[in-house]
């Protein structure tokens, strides 16, 4: 398995500029999730790497091989890489074992039949390589699909969307398979997907993609944490937004003044700025009832409970309504006075870049 270098490439549709100077470095082994909202330019990304859309400027490169630059483009067979689509587009006419060896030589005698019987075993179809596709439940096929891609020993594999067809409860538990067999396997792979949280559960970085352009490449913990714009903090994860003004490291607001980090700008004293809180950095601390200087008072107004957390929102007696996100043990009830504080510092946005 090898590195992909995505260099300052560029990618068009006619007149549409859909990849826009995007750099990306992949480490071997590493999987790499490329998040967006719709039409956002994944895809496009994903097919010019596959060697299916030349690249206008740029290159891309797989270990020490460049494969797309403007005016060259390696065949799609040529460049050592996987592909896992959306619908696993499994061939009807031939067997599982067939599909999964599709891209493996023949003539190999043994050695094709042993590698079939290798890869149905690691995505646990080892009964099922003489059924026939339409045999197969949509998460047996999708794994099939992935056997299929791994096979010919790709040094990168690419995966569209791969279960965005199958109903909830069974992409949660194939994701994680699929992302455990990658890891054990040591492939390089690049995911596509438009669900923030299956990107951030599963990558070891995740790149966001905005309007063509990369708007933050980083951990799934910098994402969230420390996002690089206000709008990869909306789009990924839930935020709360407070107008305030800054002093010293800190945001003056309806919250009380809470200590906070600047981005992408620096803020004199006094300025006005957005603050930025995730719902979970806002807690209830009744230990503070006593203190009137410490933490904002707030009413509970509604609770929506979803089994593991509850979202709770709370009007501040002084200022707007806010997002709590509370594990569900000790839950508030609706109508309760509660003492809010701020448990990490929040990040501070110029007033004039939010939407
Ligand atoms: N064949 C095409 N001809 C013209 N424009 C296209 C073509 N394919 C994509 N586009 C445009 O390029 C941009 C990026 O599209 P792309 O399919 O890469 O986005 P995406 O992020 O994969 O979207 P989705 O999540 O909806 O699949 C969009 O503006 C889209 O309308």
């Amino acid at each position: 398995m090898s590195d992909l270098v995505v260099d300052a490439v560029s990618v068009t549709h006619g007149s549409t500029l859909a990849i826009d100077d995007v750099s990306l470095s992949i480490r071997s082994g590493e999987l790499v999730a490329v998040l967006g909202p719709s039409g956002c330019g994944k895809t496009t990304l994903l097919l010019s790497i596959a060697g299916l859309l030349p690249v206008q400027a740029g290159t891309i490169t797989i270990g020490d091989r460049e494969i797309s630059r403007p005016g060259r483009t390696v065949a799609p067979e040529k460049r050592g890489v996987g592909w896992v689509p959306q619908e696993a587009s499994l061939f009807p006419h031939l067997s599982v074992g067939e599909n999964i060896g599709f891209a493996v030589p023949r003539g190999r005698g043994a050695a094709r039949a042993e590698r079939i019987a290798e890869l149905a075993h690691l995505v646990g179809l080892d009964d099922y390589t003489g059924r026939a596709p339409n045999q197969l439940s949509g998460g047996q096929a999708q794994r099939v699909a992935l056997a299929r891609a791994l096979a010919p020993r790709p040094d990168l594999l690419l995966l569209d969307e791969p279960f965005a067809a199958l109903d909830t409860q069974l992409r949660t538990g194939l994701r994680r398979e699929v992302a455990e067999l990658l890891r054990d396997q040591g492939t390089t792979s690049l995911l596509v997907t438009h669900d923030q949280e299956e990107a951030l559960t599963l990558a070891d970085r995740v790149a966001v993609l905005r309007d063509g352009h990369l708007e933050q490449f980083g951990t799934p913990e910098e994402i969230y944490q420390q996002p690089a714009s206000d709008w990869v903090a909306s789009f990924v994860g839930d935020v709360v937004e407070l107008p305030g003004q800054w002093r010293g490291g800190r945001v003056l607001c309806a919250l009380g003044s809470v200590e906070a980090s600047a981005v992408g700008f620096t803020p004199a004293d006094g300025d006005t700025v957005r603050l930025m809180l995730r719902p979970e950095w806002i807690v209830p601390r009744p230990d503070l009832l006593a203190q009137a200087a410490a933490g904002a008072d707030a009413r509970v107004a509604s609770i929506s409970y979803a089994g593991h957390d509850a979202m709770i929102t709370a009007d501040l007696v002084d200022g707007p309504s806010v997002l709590l996100r509370m594990a569900a043990v000790e839950l508030p009830e609706v109508g309760d006075d509660v003492r809010l504080a701020v448990q990490r510092p929040g990040l501070a946005f110029a007033a004039a870049t939010l939407p």
